[in-house]
């Protein structure tokens, strides 16, 4: 015997390193050809916790010797923690005689596993004395190998932190997804769709190469077990795609790459399903593992290069992208056997993909962000007068209508001003158009420095303003316009020219009960008294009802 055998009383040791093994040769094998060739010392002590042997590899046995140093029997149970393997075949010998055997796999229906669980896992009676125990495992998949035998304690607090964990990552991953959906039918933006997809596509792939999925979903299909896997991959790395691509704008910031990414993802789907209906499941395999390769380091380039481009929310992104990467790539080294498989290599894509699924979130609240406060400035803009920073026009009749209408229902008092700069053409052809500017933008401000909160100011035109005042009487009205007129005359000694600037300013007033019985009629009739105004000599108020002040 070249391994060391082991005892029942180690609760959950790894088989491994106290393995022998050999592959079988071309044509299948008998338990007990097997357990022949090992007898003659045919396998190989492997001394290690995790034995693993890649993809594709030829179909391994392995064989353990179990000591029971009880006079009692004991069960314990054989757990083999790799849920993708598609033939598992158990032979348990006391003294030479096959006691019992289990055969399972993902190509056996589900229903036949001797006990239900995601993994395979069989409980063992262990007789007093010597028992081996022979597995061969046959999987086009990785050959990764956890075997571990379990006491009913340690088996039962593995499946407990098992379904715990699953739970947690099912539950994060289930609400980002279904709220990403709310958002995509509210918001009715592609990212969201795409990043809905792609969370789903992603919490599938898990319960697939986790075993889940055959367990609660399919649990008779077998041939779809075996395309699972791939099928899912290639469908996570599409949807992520996608999502990157629609996300980060590549058609119009990056129309080249954009090209190339979505190029090569038809390529990958079409060698996908090309190999799907030749039925070569190696194929199908290595394409999926390839394009998960370059699907990291693609969502890296595509990060990077829309940073460059000027997109700020490739940040988050990247971010994401490059904690996915690594710790992708720490599972798929850890199942592929170039760094040490543990539960905590192999389960460290998990928690990448939640910190990468808050990461994508983030990512995305940022990019609504940037474009509502781009909305909010454009609308900004497009309510205000560049020169002066008051309202325009058009948000003049915005804000007023509604006072309008309030004030008209509840019979309350309203008044309207529209001032106009007196000879303003002289200013601009004396001082030049840059002080005529001035002019206007420091008018603006003393005028809305006379002014309540309530009052709406505006720049009704080149050097025209208009002043729109819920609950004022004509009389109130007056008297500010008064002060407006006294204040712009005031404004011309601000400016040091070497002409002394002559500045003054025309009035008209009107208020709904004399004037007007609708704002449009209001402000026709506070523009005949300007023209009064301007016709009586400028600088002055002209009021609906009363005679320059
Ligand atoms: N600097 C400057 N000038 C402007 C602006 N908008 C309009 N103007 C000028 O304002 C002047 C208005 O001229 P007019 O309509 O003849 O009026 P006025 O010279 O003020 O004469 P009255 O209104 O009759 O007193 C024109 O010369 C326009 O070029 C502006 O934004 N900046």
């Amino acid at each position: 015997m070249l391994a060391a055998e082991l005892s029942v009383d180690h609760p959950s040791s790894s088989l491994g390193q106290f393995a022998e093994i050999f592959f079988e040769p071309e044509e299948i094998m008998t338990s007990a050809q097997a357990k022949h060739l090992f007898a003659e010392q045919a396998g190989v002590a492997i001394k290690e916790t995790t034995p693993n042997f890649g993809i594709g590899a030829r179909p391994h046995w392995l064989s353990v010797t179990v000591n029971n140093p009880h006079e009692i029997m004991v069960e314990r149970f054989l757990s083999v923690e790799n849920a993708w393997l598609d033939d598992l075949q158990v032979f348990v010998f006391y003294q030479d005689k096959l006691e019992s055997q289990f055969s399972m796999g993902d190509s056996y229906p589900f229903a036949t596993r001797p006990y239900f669980s995601r993994f395979f896992d069989m409980p063992i009676q262990f007789k007093p004395g010597q028992t081996t125990l022979l597995v061969r495992v046959a999987t086009p998949d990785p050959m990764m190998l956890p075997i571990y035998l379990n006491d009913a304690a340690a088996q039962a607090q593995r499946q407990e932190f098992d379904q715990y964990s699953y739970g947690l990552l099912y539950g994060f991953l289930a609400a980002l997804m279904l709220y990403n959906l709310m958002l995509f039918l509210g918001l009715r933006s592609l990212p969201h769709l795409f990043y809905t997809l792609y969370l789903a596509a992603c919490i599938l792939c898990n319960m697939a190469y986790t075993g889940h999925a055959f367990w609660w979903f399919w649990p008779d299909m077998v041939v779809w077990q075996k395309w699972s896997n791939p099928t899912l991959m290639m469908s996570y790395c599409v949807t992520g795609l996608l999502f990157a691509l629609t996300f980060l704008k590549t058609r119009k910031m990056l129309p080249r790459l954009h090209w190339m990414v979505s190029g090569f993802c038809v390529l990958m789907v079409v060698g996908f399903v090309g190999a799907f209906y030749a039925d070569w499941i190696q194929v199908a395999l290595v394409l999926a593992f390839i394009f998960i390769l370059l699907f990291a380091c693609l969502m890296i380039v595509l990060g990077v290069l829309a940073i460059k481009a000027g997109n700020p929310s490739g940040r988050f992104f990247l971010l994401a992208s490059i904690v996915s990467m690594l710790t992708a790539a720490v599972s798929s080294l850890s199942v592929w056997g170039w760094i040490p498989y543990s539960f905590w290599t192999f389960r460290a894509v998990e928690a990448g993909t939640m910190v990468e699924a808050v990461l994508l979130a983030l990512a995305l609240a940022d990019h609504f962000r940037r474009v509502e406060k781009h909305k909010t400035r454009a609308e900004g803009l497009a309510r205000t007068d560049p020169l002066t920073g008051i309202y325009n026009r058009r948000a003049f009749y915005d804000q007023v209508r509604s006072l309008w209408l309030a004030g008209m229902t509840e019979g309350k008092p309203m008044s309207l001003l529209l001032i106009d700069l007196d000879n303003f053409k002289q200013v601009n052809d004396n001082y030049g158009h840059q002080v005529g500017d001035e002019v206007l933008a420091k008018t603006a401000k003393v005028v809305e420095a006379s002014l309540r909160n309530e009052d709406v100011l505006a720049r009704w035109g080149g050097e025209e303003f208009i002043v729109f005042m819920p609950n004022t009487s004509l009389s109130d009205a007056l008297r500010v316009a008064e002060r407006i007129r006294f204040q712009i005359s005031a404004l011309a000694a601000q400016f040091d020219t070497t002409q002394k600037m002559q500045l003054s300013a025309s009035l008209g007033v009107v208020d709904n009960r004399s004037a007007a019985d609708s704002l449009e009629s209001l402000i026709k009739a506070a523009d005949q008294c300007l023209y009064h105004a301007k016709n009586g000599g400028r600088n002055c108020v002209i009021s609906a009802s009363l005679s320059a002040v």
